[in-house]
C-alpha cells in the first residue's frame, strides 16, 4: 500500500457496505467533508533552498504527554466494526508509533481495556487520551471520567460539537442503526444497574458544564469542535488548557467550514497560550505540514485509522501512521525545515481562486 488513499479503496472491498458507508458519511449533502481535504488541496508549499539539515526530529509534547510524532489518532467510534480486535489493535499500533490515541467513549472495548493494550504496544506507556460526550446525568458523567483517571488517561476530550445527533442519510439508507449482536459501546456500561446507557448528546449542555467538569478534575482538558472564533476566547477563560478544530470530519452541522481554513483564526484568538489541533481531511504528510505551518500544534486523522484497521488490523493502523510519518519527514526535508518549530506560515500560501490569470499575463 503506497497511500492513504489506497488502504481507502481497499478498506471498503473488505468491509460490509454499510459499515463502509457509516465510517465513510459526512451529514446533509457531504458537502464540509469533501471540504475538508478540499481545502488542503488549494493550499500550496513554498519551499526555502540551501539550508543544510539532517535527520527530522518529530517529537511534540501536548499537555505533558510526550508523542513520537504530531499525529494523533482522533477518537472514532466501534473499532470492532472495522476488525475483530477493534480498539485493542488500534491502541498497540498508536503506542508501537509513540502517537498519542485519543479512546472514544463510544468505543467497542473498554478504556481500561485500550489502556492495557497500549501498554503491551510500549512498555514503557504511551499517551492515551479519553474522549467525552458530557452526559446531563452528571453522576454518570463523574463515573466515566474516574474510570478514564483509573485507566491512566492523560487527558480529557470533551467533545462540544453534538448538540443532537448529526444526520447521516447514507446509515438511514442503508438501515445502520445499532451495533450488531455481541458489539456495545462498553464505557457506557452503568455499574449502578449493570446496563448499557445510550449515549446522549444534549442541547442542554452549557459552559456551566465545562466549569462543573474543570472542578471535578485534575485532568487537562480539551474542548473538540470549537469552530468560532469567539467560542475560542470564551474556552480560555473557562480553564480550557487545548482546542481540537474539528468540524467532526463533516458529520455534524454540514456547511460549516473546512477546519484548515478556519485554523489561522482561532490559531490567533488563543494568542499561543492553547495548543490547537486540527483534525478533518488530513490525508498526506503534506496535509500535516500545512496545518502545523500554519499554527497547529500537531493534527488528529480519524477514517485513515478505521481504514488501516479494516485492512489489516493492528498491522494497517501501524503502516497507516508509517505512511503519514515518512510523508512528514520527506515533506520537512524537502521543504528545506530542520524540525517541526522550523515550519512558519510563511511556507504556506493560497492557490489562485479557478480561472484567475497570473499578474502580467493579462492581455
Ligand atoms: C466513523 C466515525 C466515528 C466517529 N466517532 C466519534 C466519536 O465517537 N467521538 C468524537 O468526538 N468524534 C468522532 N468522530 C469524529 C473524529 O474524531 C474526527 O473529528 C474526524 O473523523 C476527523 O476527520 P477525518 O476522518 O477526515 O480524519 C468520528 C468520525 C468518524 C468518521
Ligand atoms: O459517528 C459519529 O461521528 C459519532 O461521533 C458517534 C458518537 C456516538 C456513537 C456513535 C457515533
Amino acid at each position: 500500500m503506497l497511500n492513504l488513499r489506497e488502504f481507502e479503496a481497499a478498506a471498503r472491498a473488505v468491509l460490509d457496505p454499510a459499515h463502509a458507508d457509516y465510517f465513510a458519511g459526512g451529514a446533509g449533502d457531504e458537502l464540509t467533508l469533501r471540504a475538508n481535504e478540499e481545502a488542503f488541496a488549494r493550499l500550496r508549499l513554498l519551499p526555502r533552498v540551501l539550508r543544510g539539515g539532517g535527520k527530522q526530529d518529530l517529537a511534540v509534547t501536548l499537555l505533558g504527554s510526550r508523542a513520537a510524532l504530531p499525529i494523533l489518532i482522533s477518537p472514532t467510534a466501534f473499532h470492532k466494526l472495522a476488525h475483530p480486535e477493534g480498539e485493542l489493535a488500534t491502541a498497540r499500533a498508536a503506542a508501537a508509533a509513540g502517537a498519542i490515541m485519543i479512546a472514544s467513549m463510544a468505543a467497542t472495548t473498554s478504556v481500561g481495556d485500550i489502556a492495557a493494550a497500549a501498554r503491551t504496544g510500549a512498555p514503557d506507556g504511551a499517551p492515551l487520551w479519553f474522549q467525552l460526550y458530557i452526559q446531563p446525568d452528571l453522576e454518570f458523567t463523574e463515573i466515566l471520567v474516574r474510570r478514564a483517571e483509573e485507566a491512566g488517561c492523560e487527558a480529557l476530550v470533551v467533545t462540544v460539537d453534538s448538540p443532537a445527533r448529526g444526520a447521516h442519510e447514507r446509515d438511514r439508507r442503508n438501515g445502520f442503526t445499532d451495533l450488531p449482536d455481541g458489539l456495545c459501546c462498553e464505557n457506557l456500561r452503568d455499574p449502578r444497574t449493570g446496563r448499557v446507557l445510550p449515549i446522549v448528546m444534549s442541547p442542554e449542555i452549557t459552559w456551566w458544564h465545562v466549569d462543573w467538569l474543570r472542578r471535578t478534575t485534575s485532568l487537562p482538558l480539551v474542548l473538540k469542535g470549537v469552530l468560532h472564533p469567539e467560542d475560542a476566547g470564551i474556552a480560555l477563560r473557562h480553564g480550557v488548557d487545548g482546542l481540537l478544530l474539528s468540524n467532526h470530519g463533516g458529520r455534524q452541522l454540514d456547511g460549516v467550514p473546512a477546519t484548515v481554513e478556519l485554523l489561522p483564526e482561532i490559531v490567533a484568538a488563543v494568542e499561543g497560550r492553547i495548543p490547537v489541533i486540527l483534525d478533518g481531511g488530513v490525508r498526506r504528510g503534506t496535509d500535516v505540514a500545512k496545518a502545523l505551518a500554519l499554527g497547529a500544534a500537531a493534527v488528529g486523522v480519524g477514517r485513515p485509522v478505521l481504514w488501516g484497521l479494516a485492512v489489516d488490523g493492528e498491522r494497517g493502523v501501524g503502516q497507516v501512521l508509517e505512511l503519514l510519518r515518512e510523508e512528514l519527514d520527506h515533506t520537512l526535508t524537502l521543504l528545506g525545515v530542520g524540525g517541526l518549530p522550523g515550519l512558519t506560515p510563511g511556507h504556506v500560501r493560497p492557490a489562485p481562486a479557478a480561472g484567475a490569470v497570473p499578474p502580467g499575463a493579462e492581455r
